[in-house]
């Protein structure tokens, strides 16, 4: 394997007809990220993460992995592989044979062949299924065959296109674990595409947040999370408000607002919505200018002072926890 196996995106560019899906976007990964492209629907990240596989053209820019300009080779010659959403497996192919693909398309003998796709299964835990045809997989499993499919290829890069979400919520959260064990174990990078918050932040060592075909921000999860630049980022995120003061705009984590009587904090607002959420109730308050905060109180904080619909609240926060915006 290459060592330096960064994987650099120059001015990359997309656009179906008079529609720029990915508009000159720059970004370096480096060798053996686990990234997360985030973002709402529409802002570009399967093309982006099409492109960088091959399996869509690249209008403008380049794709540059260990050193090497892939923009124009095909996919199975970039040293990246996919993981598709819906995991396309053969249904007439065994287990085995559906991760042995790609090697008998290379004209690999079937030993070859058959030993390595026991390898890849072993990584992903199958072994005991080898025999088996797609459909008579759960959808967990169905996924790590996909996984041991792409794996095969030894790339130096895999490209996760929204890999959870056709599992149901409790088997998202085991497979997560399992994505970044993998990714941990192989050394290589992973580049998933997302549009939860919540997964980007659970498997990410870098988080790319992407909005209208552009990079919106790219950091290390924490630093996206606590010190979003922009309003769209905070908003995204979650977690956050954004207040429009005479100052600009800042800033504030709900979890870190304190609800006081009226009067008695920054800002007054009246009520107007209370959420329980088990360990938080999350408390929303429309305050001067029509502008909804939200603080979330632990639940027994709650039952200590409840507050009704409608009760005029007081909200505080501290200095450094207000987090200037530029846009
Ligand atoms: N084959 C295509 N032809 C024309 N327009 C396309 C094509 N594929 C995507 N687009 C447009 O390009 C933009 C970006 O699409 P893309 O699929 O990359 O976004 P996305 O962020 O992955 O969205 P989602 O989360 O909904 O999959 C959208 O406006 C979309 O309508």
């Amino acid at each position: 394997m290459t060592r330096h196996a960064d994987l650099e995106l120059v001015a990359l560019t997309k656009r179906y007809g008079g529609t720029v899906a990915v508009d000159a976007i720059a970004h370096r990964f480096k060798a053996g990220v686990y990234a997360c492209l985030l973002g709402p629907s529409g802002c570009g990240k399967s093309s982006t993460l099409r492109m960088i596989a091959g399996h869509e053209t690249v209008s403008d820019g380049s794709i540059v992995l260990a050193g090497r300009d892939v923009s124009h080779l095909p996919p199975a010659r970039r040293g990246t592989a996919m993981m598709f959403q819906n995991y396309a497996l053969f249904p007439h192919l065994s287990v085995r044979d559906n991760v042995s693909f790609s090697l008998r398309m290379a004209g690999i003998e079937k030993p070859t062949r058959d030993k390595r796709a026991d390898e890849m299964l072993e990584l992903v835990e199958m072994t005991a299924l080898t025999d088996r045809k797609p459909d008579q997989l759960s959808g967990g499993q169905q996924q790590r065959v996909a996984l041991a499919r792409a794996l095969i290829t030894r790339p130096q890069v895999l490209l996760l296109d929204e890999p959870l979400s056709a599992l149901d919520p409790f088997l998202r959260i085991r497979m997560r674990a399992e994505l970044k064990r993998l990714q941990r174990e192989l050394g290589i990078s992973f580049i998933h595409v997302t549009h939860g918050q919540d997964e980007a932040l659970a498997l990410a060592d870098e988080i790319i947040v992407m909005n209208d075909a552009r990079i919106e921000q790219a950091g290390p999860a924490r630093d996206v999370f606590n010190r979003p630049k922009t309003a769209f980022v905070a908003r995204f995120m979650g977690g956050h408000n954004v207040l429009n003061l005479p100052q600009g705009n800042i800033a504030l984590r709900t979890d870190e607002m304190t609800v006081t009587a009226a009067q008695a904090g920054r800002i007054d607002g009246r009520v107007i919505g209370i959420e329980y959420q088990g360990t938080h109730v999350a408390l929303t308050a429309e305050v001067a200018g029509g502008q909804d905060v939200t603080a979330l109180m632990l639940d027994t904080d709650f039952l200590q002072t409840p507050k009704d619909l409608g009760e005029v609240i007081g909200l505080d926060w501290e200095d450094r926890v207000a987090h200037p915006l530029s846009a």
